[in-house]
């Protein structure tokens, strides 16, 4: 029996790595991008040469330039940055009204109107769509290589979330479920400003006493945003909040932790970026947690001070003092 054909839609290292993951899994696979000229060298080459290099694509996944031919797909999972999600819904939104449910493994909230990515969903695909949503601890090399990962798939409805769950799961990729898309649209956000801090401290030169702090009250930052949009406490204690958290924040495949590196050791964001060369989505999300934590007046005293680092040129030293500065009080975990 054949299996049916999944269309991955962005084949940066993420896209890249699910779409191996899938056709490993046995599932037939059509792996999209935009720039044509770059699929075709994929297709060519067998592998994704610029964003995971060494690792052959396995049979049954196909690399295609045109859209139209990846659509024709039983399933849809998109795999763009933030800033093109939107844009790509748009160009897919047919397709998805038709197949009735999509999933993605982006991870981050929209630029500007600082939405949640299952709510752009709904403006742009409607509510009869079903949505689903991948986080977790999953740097892409590591799932494309097959080490073991750990993963969860959230949908509002549990037949959904197991549904993208069940093509995901295989030998080396273990996919629990949710039924809270928010929390782990959250949690997979704000990690990777908390990521950027993280990188910072390490980058100053601190040690392992300020990472241990900076990812434990990260996590109730995360925690208290989470709950003020409705994202349920304990999403935030497993594989999509504190789980990820702790990867990006400790481990130099990050490229968040990899921005507040370059940022504590005296580097501007445009020269660390460029270096990077590939989507940092701390950068923009700290901009929209920013705003978001002021208008539900919650305190995020981490997120705030990376944001005033990017956006306000304030030196990464004036912003430790700053944290380490503030009134004490008792340790909450709320
Ligand atoms: N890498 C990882 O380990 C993980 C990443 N994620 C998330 O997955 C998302 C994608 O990240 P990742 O694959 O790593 O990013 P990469 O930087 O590796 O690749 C991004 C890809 O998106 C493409 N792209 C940019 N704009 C568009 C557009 N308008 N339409 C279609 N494609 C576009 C880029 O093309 P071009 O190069 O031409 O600009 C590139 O191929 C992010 O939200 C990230 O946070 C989640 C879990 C793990
Ligand atoms: O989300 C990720 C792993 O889970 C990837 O993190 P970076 O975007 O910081 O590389």
């Amino acid at each position: 029996m054949t299996s049916p054909a999944i269309a991955v839609l962005g084949a940066g290292s993420w896209g890249t790595a699910l779409a191996i993951l899938l056709a490993r899994n046995g599932h037939r696979v059509r792996l999209w991008g935009h720039e044509p000229v770059a699929m075709q060298a994929m297709a060519a080459a067998g592998e994704n040469t610029e964003f995971l290099p060494g690792i052959a694509f396995p049979p049954g996944l196909e690399a295609v330039a045109e859209l139209d031919a990846a659509l024709a797909a039983d399933d849809l999972l998109v795999v763009v940055p933030s800033h093109a999600f939107r844009e790509v819904l748009e160009q897919i939104r047919d397709r998805a009204v038709a197949l009735g449910r999509i999933a993605w493994g982006t991870k981050g909230l929209e630029m500007a109107s600082g939405k949640l990515l299952h709510q752009v969903a709904a403006e742009v695909l409607g509510e009869q769509v079903a949505c689903a949503v991948v986080s977790g601890p999953t740097f892409a090399r590591e799932v494309a290589r097959g080490l073991p990962t750990a993963a969860t798939v959230a949908a509002a409805d549990s037949a959904t979330a197991e549904h993208f769950a069940g093509l995901l799961r295989g030998e080396t990729f273990r996919a629990y479920t949710s039924t809270d898309s928010i929390g782990l649209e959250l949690g997979g956000a704000i990690k990777n400003v908390l990521a950027i801090a993280a990188g910072i401290s390490d980058g100053l030169g601190f040690g392992a006493n300020s990472r241990a702090a900076l990812i434990t009250r990260g996590l109730v930052e995360m925690m208290r945003l989470g709950e003020a949009l409705g994202g349920q406490r304990e999403t935030f204690m497993g594989l999509s909040g504190i789980g990820d958290l702790v990867l990006t924040c400790t481990d130099d495949q990050s490229r968040n932790r990899r921005l507040g590196l370059a940022l504590g050791a005296g580097r501007t964001r445009a020269e660390a970026e460029a270096e990077i060369r590939q989507v940092v989505e701390g950068a923009d999300t700290a901009r929209e947690i920013h705003n978001i934590g002021r208008a539900h007046a919650v305190e995020m005293p981490i997120c705030e001070q990376v944001y005033r680092v990017l956006y306000e040129g304030l030196a990464p030293q004036a912003a430790v003092q700053a944290l380490l500065a503030r009134d004490p009080k008792p340790e909450r975990l709320g």
